[in-house]
This record gives C-alpha cells, sequence and structure tokens, in this order.
C-alpha cells in the first residue's frame, strides 16, 4: 500500500519525541526544519539533541501523561513494546503517532526531502527502501536547488499582481511559465523589468 503524501502546517504546533539516540535526532532536526515545537522526552538524551536549538529536553522516563496536548508523537526508544503502547495509546486518544521500529503502528511515516524555502519535494518508498528515497532526494537536488527556492519565493510575490492584471488561468499560467524559462535560460533570476515586461504582454484589455 502507498502512502498519500499530505503537506501538514506544523509551525508552532507542539509535536513529542520519546526517545533521545541517534533515531530520535533525525526526527528532531526534520520538524525543526518546519518549525515545529519539538519536546524530547527519554531517559538518556543524546549529545546532538542537546546541542539542537529550541528543543525542550525532558530526561526521564515516558509516562502516559506525557500525550496531553500534543499535536503529534513520534515513539522512538529502542524498546520495541514500549514504542507499540505508545502508539496504541495514541491511536485510542486520536493523536497522529509515528514508531521508528514498526510501520504497523504508524498513522503516518517521514519522507526523505528536500527544502529550499517554501519549495519542498518529499520521497517515500512506503517503507520499502529508505536508501532508495535518500538516492533519489540526492538526485533531485541538482534541479531542486536554492535559486530554483528563490524564483519560487519570487513568483510567490508577484501571484496577486498577475491574479488582478491578467485574465484567465490559461493565461497566467503563460506569465509563470514564461518568467520560469527566462529564469532556467539566463541562469539567473529574472528582475523586476523583465517580469513587469511580460506581465504587460498578457495583461487584460480594459
Ligand atoms: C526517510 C527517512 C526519514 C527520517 O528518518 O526522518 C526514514 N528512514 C530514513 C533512513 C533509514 N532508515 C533505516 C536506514 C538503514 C537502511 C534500511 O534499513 O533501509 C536508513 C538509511 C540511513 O540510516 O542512512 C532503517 C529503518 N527505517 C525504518 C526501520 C523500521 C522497519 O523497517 O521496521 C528501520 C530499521 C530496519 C532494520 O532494523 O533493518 C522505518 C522507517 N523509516 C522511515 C523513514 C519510514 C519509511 C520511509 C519510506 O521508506 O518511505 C519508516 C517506516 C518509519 C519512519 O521513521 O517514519 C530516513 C532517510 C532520511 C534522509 O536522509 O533523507
Ligand atoms: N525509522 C528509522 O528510520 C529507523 C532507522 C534505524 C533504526 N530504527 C529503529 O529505531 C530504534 C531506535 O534507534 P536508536 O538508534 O535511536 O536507539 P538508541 O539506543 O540510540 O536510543 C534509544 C533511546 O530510547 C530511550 N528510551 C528507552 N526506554 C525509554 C523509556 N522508557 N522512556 C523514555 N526513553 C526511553 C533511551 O534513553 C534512548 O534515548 C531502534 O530500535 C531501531 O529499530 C528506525
Amino acid at each position: 500500500m502507498a502512502y498519500f503524501p499530505m503537506f501538514v502546517d506544523l509551525k508552532e504546533k507542539e509535536c513529542l519525541i520519546i526517545g533521545g539516540g541517534r533515531v530520535a535526532y533525525r526526527k528532531v532536526c526534520v520538524l525543526n526544519d518546519f518549525e515545529a515545537k519539538v519536546t524530547v522526552i527519554a531517559s538518556k538524551i543524546c549529545d546532538k539533541i542537546r546541542k539542537t536549538e529550541s528543543v525542550r529536553l525532558i530526561e526521564r522516563d515516558y509516562e502516559e501523561r506525557d500525550l496531553e496536548h500534543q499535536t503529534l508523537v513520534i515513539a522512538a526508544t529502542d524498546d520495541p513494546v514500549l514504542n507499540h503502547e505508545i502508539a496504541e495509546t495514541c491511536k485510542t486518544k486520536g493523536i497522529p503517532v509515528n514508531a521508528v521500529d514498526q510501520i504497523e503502528d504508524c498513522t503516518f511515516i517521514f519522507p526523505s526531502y528536500i527544502k529550499e524555502q517554501n519549495l519542498v519535494a518529499a520521497f517515500s518508498s512506503s517503507g520499502k527502501s529508505p536508501v532508495i528515497t535518500q538516492y533519489l532526494k540526492d538526485e533531485t537536488k541538482t534541479v531542486l536547488n536554492e535559486p530554483l527556492g528563490e524564483l519560487t519565493e519570487l513568483l510567490g510575490s508577484v501571484r496577486a499582481e498577475v491574479k488582478q492584471a491578467v485574465e484567465g488561468e490559461e493565461n497566467r499560467k503563460q506569465v509563470y511559465r514564461k518568467i520560469l524559462e527566462m529564469f532556467l535560460e539566463q541562469e539567473e533570476l529574472p528582475d523586476r523589468k523583465q517580469i513587469d515586461k511580460i506581465i504587460e504582454k498578457y495583461r487584460k484589455k480594459s
């Protein structure tokens, strides 16, 4: 069964990671990247997590009450019985849960991803092979790079203006495509003058 890629707003949302080892650290980095409020509860928390900024650390064993008010929970201990128990409790409480050692216990899984500002690509093998998704991520980095992230921001910033000035979805699509083509051809961001010229060509006659 393939998993549906749902893009979720995690900004300022309370996310709990139970476990503080190598795998927990990876999840901390991902959730930080998407501006979540991360708490780690573990009997022993590794140095890499300790050194990560803006993570709340609680160094003790997990207790069921830790799940209160959490948007997402990740069971990342090295105890499969405990991870399973955490997942079951989350399911009864309706909290989305990821158990790092048993995909059957997960209500969501983590992808490999690339992020350049608001531009995000995510790859999943539905648990079949993270090595394949890592490979895909690395290959895609040559296309989804920093300048493309910047172009995405630029297109986003002219969106309202284009919607107002250009009539019809097909024409607006052409405007964005022309800006993209220009960027690919000249290998740098089009300037304001170049963008104005393209918008002008498609501007509605009033
Ligand atoms: C994508 C990534 C995101 C992240 O972790 O944030 C991620 N795993 C990554 C790396 C990775 N994980 C493993 C290896 C060793 C090689 C290998 O086993 O293949 C490597 C490679 C490495 O370490 O470099 C081992 C492993 N993984 C899982 C188990 C448990 C099991 O299979 O039962 C075991 C132990 C297996 C064993 O004991 O043999 C399970 C899961 N791992 C997932 C995600 C979810 C499915 C994603 C999907 O395939 O769609 C899922 C189901 C749950 C979840 O974690 O959400 C991240 C790449 C980040 C990046 O670089 O981009
Ligand atoms: N999903 C993935 O990508 C992936 C990849 C490799 C391994 N794994 C699985 O992830 C598991 C964790 O791996 P790791 O390398 O991070 O392990 P680890 O040994 O580095 O860390 C385990 C953590 O769990 C904590 N812990 C144990 N019992 C606890 C309790 N009762 N309450 C709170 N914290 C507790 C420990 O203090 C420690 O911080 C492994 O068992 C493995 O099966 C998952």
